[in-house]
This record gives structure tokens, C-alpha cells and sequence, in this order.
């Protein structure tokens, strides 16, 4: 199963990470923290003057693709993404799988005045401190990978430190979890993290069961207007995307056809 292996030497690093930097001592760093995290809601949520919201994704590789990027830029991929009027932009940080890191957000926190996801397996506090002291804005917590207290505890806590965050479900446990925990941004995959397949009609049997008010993201395999004008319809306020605009030839044109779905 990729996601426990994924969890599992996510836990191996940061055991590694926690002795190299104690949670006490990274902690304190953030007195002198430049990053003060940005409200993002206001960034994702659905308006008549901006219908559809996209959260671009800075993705080198990815399990199920292996490289999907080779000339990698994060910086220049996020300024591109910033300067064609991306809403957030979700920087992949970790590392074996999808060969990200934690440097790439400070790097882009400090040249884009985007708002930025940490996108990662977050399964302690210690992540959530990072994400804060290396620049993010919101991080993703995946409700499959979490039990529901553990969600909760960590959702409450990333909160408190002033960070938003976007809990992905993939079915109606997941949901279930997620309103349990108080999230107001929830994250529709349509990829399924073991199988890597693609359920493109998941955002239709799980938006209608979430409760009013919340902002709805549809994630993983969005590739066209045709689908950003089907999935805003029935509710979706915004839309992660990553392997595509990766592999554009242009990603300014595709950001703006993308943004412009349903004017
Ligand atoms: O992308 C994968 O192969 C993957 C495999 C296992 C766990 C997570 C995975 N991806 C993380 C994501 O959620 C996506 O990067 C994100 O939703 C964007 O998806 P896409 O537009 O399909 O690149």
C-alpha cells in the first residue's frame, strides 16, 4: 500500500529531523518567523467575480508518474503560476516520492505573493511547526491517513498557530472525519492514494453530502475546461492541479483558459 510506505518513511525522517532540531527549538524560531500565515479563504472560495478558484501545484515526480518534470524550477514555476493569476499554489515537499522539499517554500515565500500550501503526509505537530517556520500559509491533512482524534488534534493545532488547512477526503468515512474535526476547507482526490486510480465522478456522490458553507476543492486530474465548468456547477469552489500544467507548453495560456471556465 503506497500510502503507509509513504507514512511510514515520512515517520523514519522525522525522527531523524526531531533530533537534528528538538520541536522545543524549532518552536522558538518562530519568534523571529518573517511568515506570518495569510488568511486563504477569502483566496479559494467561489465568487460571482471569480467563480473558479485554482491552487497550482509545483510537482517534480509523483508515485504514480515517476519524473514528470525534468528542466524543475520551483521558483520559476511559482512565478509563473503567481503571474497568471493562480489563487494558492501547493508546493510538494516531500521528498522520495515526489522529490520535493521543504526549502522550495521559503524559496517561493520570499520572491511570490501567492498564498502556499505545504503539501505533504502530515502525521505530527512537528510538521505543522515547519510548515510554518519555512513560510506556509495552509497545509493539507489527509483524513485517510489520520484517525479521527489524531485529525482533529492535529487540525486544532494548526489552527491555533494560525495556519488554514485543507483536509482531503476520498470517501464518506473520510467526510465524516473531516466535519468531526471542524475543517471548513475540504479537499475532494479523485486519485485513490493505493491504486492510483482515477475516479472522476467522485466530487458528484460526495459534494452533495457536505454540509452548506464549507469550500470545496476538487483535486488530482483535472485536465480541462470541460471539467472545471461540470465540477464548478455541482459546487466545487477551486481546483488543485498539478501534473497538467506541469507539462503544458504554456502555462500562462492554460491558467487563464482554466480561470476563465465559467465567465
Ligand atoms: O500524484 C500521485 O501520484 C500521488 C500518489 C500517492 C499519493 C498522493 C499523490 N498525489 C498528491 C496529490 O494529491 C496531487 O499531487 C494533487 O492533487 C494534484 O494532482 P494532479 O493534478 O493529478 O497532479
Amino acid at each position: 500500500m503506497i500510502l503507509d510506505e509513504i507514512i511510514e518513511r515520512t515517520k523514519l525522517d522525522l525522527e531523524i529531523r526531531k533530533k537534528e532540531i528538538t520541536l522545543d527549538l524549532l518552536g522558538r524560531s518562530l519568534s523571529s518567523n518573517p511568515y506570518a500565515p495569510r488568511d486563504v479563504k477569502p483566496y479559494l472560495v467561489s465568487t460571482k467575480e471569480e467563480p473558479v478558484r485554482i491552487i497550482a501545484e509545483v510537482k517534480k515526480a509523483s508515485p504514480s508518474k515517476g519524473i514528470i518534470k525534468e528542466d524543475f524550477d520551483p521558483l520559476v514555476i511559482a512565478q509563473e503560476y503567481s503571474k497568471n493569476g493562480a489563487n494558492a499554489i501547493s508546493v510538494l515537499t516531500e521528498p522520495h516520492y515526489f522529490k520535493g522539499n521543504l526549502e522550495y517554500l521559503t524559496a517561493i515565500r520570499r520572491y511570490v505573493p501567492t498564498p502556499l500550501l505545504r503539501k505533504d503526509f502530515i502525521v505530527d505537530k512537528y510538521q505543522i511547526v515547519e510548515a510554518l517556520v519555512y513560510g506556509a500559509d495552509f497545509i493539507l491533512l489527509i483524513a485517510k491517513a489520520l484517525g479521527t482524534k489524531e485529525l482533529k488534534e492535529l487540525y486544532d493545532y494548526a489552527i491555533h498557530l494560525g495556519l488554514e488547512v485543507l483536509v482531503e477526503i476520498h470517501d464518506k468515512e473520510d467526510l465524516t472525519k473531516a466535519v468531526k474535526s471542524g475543517a471548513t476547507i475540504i479537499g475532494i482526490n479523485h486519485r485513490n492514494l493505493d491504486t492510483f486510480e482515477m475516479d472522476m465522478e467522485l466530487c458528484d456522490k460526495l459534494i452533495p453530502l457536505i454540509p452548506n458553507g464549507k469550500i470545496i476543492v476538487a483535486e488530482s486530474g483535472v485536465s480541462n475546461v470541460d471539467t472545471i465548468k461540470r465540477l464548478s456547477a455541482i459546487g466545487a469552489d477551486a481546483f488543485l492541479i498539478g501534473e497538467h500544467f506541469m507539462r503544458v507548453p504554456s502555462i500562462e495560456d492554460e491558467l487563464k483558459r482554466f480561470k476563465n471556465a465559467c465567465n
